[in-house]
């Protein structure tokens, strides 16, 4: 182990260096193993110079990451080798703790890494015997002792799903403010339980774990928990096998604030939609908070008990639809903000205007810009982004449209659609129309008579003017040139 090495530093025992040189010399070790296993020097120097080693307590490390975004990375992507030079150095017992560096002027925000095993197991099994009880009721001594212990089990949050990162939209208004009410009064509103649903990537886990990290951090509920109802499913099931049903249930009774993500797993699962409905019944009669998420409205739920969907159906539903072009831009900028990167507005436009069914895929987008950007240390222009991303994007493509031409114009130029189809002469207006009949004509392959009748009834010699005059006055002008540019790039952006 480590500490009893003492040739890094000679003549100096080793027990009598700070756990901040320790660290460093832990890491310098598992550097050297980390290099020799990545055949890839860039990778190196982008991943791992820039982390800190702060401490070495035990056979506990603690490393200083630059961001969230960074941890995510190097633990999708590099956790093997990691554990195996964490190891090699510290031995078996070897744990790492990530520390995330969120922006200088803010606290640290610790989170715990999961080496040697990845990921972590909440067992109700691993409740103290004690617990359990007679005839399916705790004892007083039992709750007690579950009071008392209630700091030992963990919540299974995970802490990056925060109010504070979370965008607020039309699509998701509602449920956001129902999750922010019942996060300040768990247990105690009408909204119990709470139920949000919608579709795949939408943001359910990230509000209802939300609410969890709100509540407790607060103290507005002793313990929380969350658990997806598949692993409930699996716990519950282990339980019974291992003759610990009455433990699993008395687990789960003393709760505050139960958050079950995904019910619509429970369909069909007759033996443990009871034990749900037990478990709800106790919470609820005892003010305890209950928060779920679906993918479907719960009337749509197949294969789940009445007495079940009905219970569910108590306080509030929200769903959570699919955000607008606005909310897709500023859930992009919010990412990028927390990642301390940017982008150009024409990129951060071209996703958002493409990815349009769920945020999952659009956050996806940006990570796989900004990876690309770090592991080739070269910035992003809008070409790129789009060689990057042609996968992603490609079945979107499609032709310009004359509406196309139409919203790009009338949003570039600030005016409405009834000014461009209209009859004013005012000069702006007048060459944003003709502006319009040029990109129609030169980008979509409308014929000058239909350019004409879309915009305001006009006769295709008005349009051959208006292209000709367009023509000419880009010959001349730098900033004619310069709008025509914008404008197909607009219209590039809105056709992919
Ligand atoms: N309004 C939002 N603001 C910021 N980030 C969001 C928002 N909605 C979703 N996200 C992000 O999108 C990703 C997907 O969200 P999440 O996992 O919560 O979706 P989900 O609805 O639970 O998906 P699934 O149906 O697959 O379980 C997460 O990284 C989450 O942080």
């Amino acid at each position: 182990m480590l500490m009893s090495e003492g040739h890094d530093q000679p003549g100096a025992p080793v027990s009598h260096l700070s756990e901040q040189a320790l660290a460093q010399i832990a890491w310098k070790k598992c550097l050297d193993i980390i290099r020799d296993g990545l055949h890839n020097l860039q990778s190196f120097k982008t991943w791992f110079e820039p982390i800190v080693p702060l401490k070495l307590s035990g056979q506990e490390l603690t490393i200083q990451v630059p961001s969230q975004f960074f941890y995510e990375m190097i633990e999708e992507n590099y956790y093997s080798l990691l554990k195996r030079a964490l190891m090699e150095v510290m031995g078996t017992g070897a744990k790492l703790r990530y520390s995330v560096l969120v922006q200088a002027a803010q606290a640290e925000t610790p989170v715990v890494a999961r080496i040697p095993e990845k990921k972590g197991k909440h067992t109700p099994a691993a409740l103290p015997k004690v617990i359990s009880h007679a005839n399916g009721k705790q004892t007083k001594e039992a709750q007690d002792l579950f009071a008392n212990n209630v700091h030992r089990f963990e919540s299974y949050l995970n802490p990056k799903y925060r109010f504070e990162n979370f965008v607020k939209g039309d699509c998701n208004d509602l449920a956001h403010a129902a999750a922010k009410s019942v996060s300040e009064t768990p247990g105690k509103s009408s909204f119990n339980p709470l139920v949000i649903y919608g579709g795949v990537g939408l943001g359910k886990t990230h509000l209802i774990q939300a609410i969890g990290n709100h509540a407790r951090e607060n103290n507005k509920a002793k313990f929380v928990m969350y658990v997806s109802s598949e692993k409930f499913t699996i716990e519950f099931v282990n339980a019974i096998q291992n003759n610990q049903a009455h433990e699993f249930s008395a687990f789960y009774r003393n709760v505050d604030l139960l958050i079950i993500d995904d019910i619509q797993f429970f369909e069909r699962k007759e033996k443990t939609q009871e034990e749900i409905f037990h478990i709800f019944n106790t919470l609820h009669q005892a003010n305890k908070q209950i928060v779920l998420s679906s993918d479907r409205p719960i009337k749509e739920l197949k294969g789940i008990e009445e007495r079940l969907l009905s219970r569910f159906q108590w306080g509030l539903t929200a769903d959570l639809q699919l955000p607008d072009y606005e909310t897709r831009r500023a859930i992009l900028q919010r990412k990028l903000e927390e990642n301390s990167a940017t982008l150009d507005e024409s990129i951060i436009d071209f996703i958002a205007t493409n990815m349009t069914s769920n945020i999952r895929e659009l956050e996806g987008c940006l990570v796989k810009l900004l990876a690309t950007a770090s592991l080739n240390a070269k910035s992003i222009d809008l070409p790129l982004a789009k060689n990057i991303l042609r996968d992603s994007v490609r079945e979107r493509s499609q032709t310009v449209t004359i509406e196309m031409v139409e919203k790009a114009v009338c949003e570039y130029f600030g005016i409405s659609a009834n000014d461009i189809k209209g009859k004013s002469r005012k000069k702006e207006i007048a060459f944003a129309r003709q502006m319009a009949m040029y990109s129609a004509k030169k980008w979509t392959k409308s014929s000058f008579k239909t350019i004409g009748l879309h915009f305001g009834g006009r006769d295709h010699s008005t349009v051959i003017h208006a292209v000709n005059a367009i023509d000419k006055n880009a010959d001349r002008s730098e900033e004619v040139r310069n709008t025509i540019e914008e404008l197909h790039k607009r219209l590039e952006i809105m056709s992919l």
